[in-house]
């Protein structure tokens, strides 16, 4: 078993005693009852290179990463510093994120897209994404039958929602642009084995669409790696482990959206 289908088997796990808890029919409702999600693809189009900023207290790859004390205070850090979207992790077993994680950081970050970092194998779990106040959801690919993958982007944007549709290869980005993805993730991090190559990035992007919205998740430790993911056509990056290890986050985000503003920071042309 690999370390991505170990922690898809413990999610399943974890979703059958939510579901139980609160049913399909009432998740929905509550989804549709939610306040409307905030324009992420606007937010990612804007001008210059932008930051999606993690909330990570431990990985699988890395353990534990950093006391990131509140979750809210540090997503409010990372808005503050200009972070585009606030990604933020809720699984529990092997990143010990949460629901309550999210919610805290929604009631105190409401200008700010939020993503909800998870591993979606369910519709449940996308109506419970928008019942939290979600504006994007993650799906990768690497962990979703191609039906699957296109049946909860379709319920992702049906709900008004924005879909992260994250890829390793070449393979993944084309059945992400087969199931019509409008953004799609590049992951150096490769999750099953959990090695992370910063080249996978410039390997993949320069053969997606121009109207793709590009991603560069992963392996980020400073403004360099930055500017060599938007050299190879980047529109963000997501950036969790080099921002909750940093001295100070906040500052930390406010170097990367600096860099990603710099008149010689490379931004493709839309
Ligand atoms: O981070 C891990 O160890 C990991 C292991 C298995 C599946 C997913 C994993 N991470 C999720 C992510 O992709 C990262 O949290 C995200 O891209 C940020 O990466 P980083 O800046 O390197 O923390």
């Amino acid at each position: 078993m690999t370390v991505l289908e170990s922690i898809i088997e413990g999610v399943r796990e974890d979703l059958a005693v939510r579901e139980s808890a609160i049913p399909f029919d009432e998740i929905k409702q509550l989804s549709a009852a939610a306040t409307p999600p905030h324009d992420v693809l606007a937010a990612l189009k804007a001008p210059g290179v932008g930051v999606i900023a993690e909330v990570k207290r431990r990985s699988p790859s890395k353990g534990e990463l950093a006391e990131i004390g509140e979750p809210a205070e540090l997503a409010a850090d990372y808005a503050d510093a200009g972070a585009r979207v606030i990604s933020v992790l809720t699984e529990g077993r092997r990143f010990g994120g949460s629901l309550a994680d999210f919610d805290a950081v929604r009631a105190r970050v409401v200008g700010t897209p939020l993503l909800r970092k998870d591993f979606i194998v369910s519709p449940y779990q996308v109506h419970e994404a928008r019942a939290h106040g979600a504006d994007m959801v993650l799906l990768i690919v690497a962990a979703l039958e191609q039906n699957a993958l296109e049946a909860l982007l379709d319920r992702v944007e049906s709900l008004g929602m924005t879909a992260l549709v994250e890829v390793h290869t070449a393979e993944e980005a084309d059945r992400a642009l087969e199931a019509g993805a409008k953004v799609i993730g590049i992951n150096a991090r490769n999750l099953h084995t959990l090695e992370v190559d910063r080249d996978v990035f410039g390997r993949i992007a320069p053969g997606l669409p121009q109207h793709i919205l590009k991603i560069a998740e992963s392996g980020v430790r400073g403004p360099s790696d930055l500017m060599a993911y938007a050299g190879s056509g980047a529109d963000a990056v997501l950036v969790g482990e080099g921002l909750v290890t940093s001295d100070n986050p906040k500052t930390a985000v406010t170097q990367l959206v600096t860099a990603g503003s710099h008149p010689a920071c490379p931004r493709p042309s839309r």
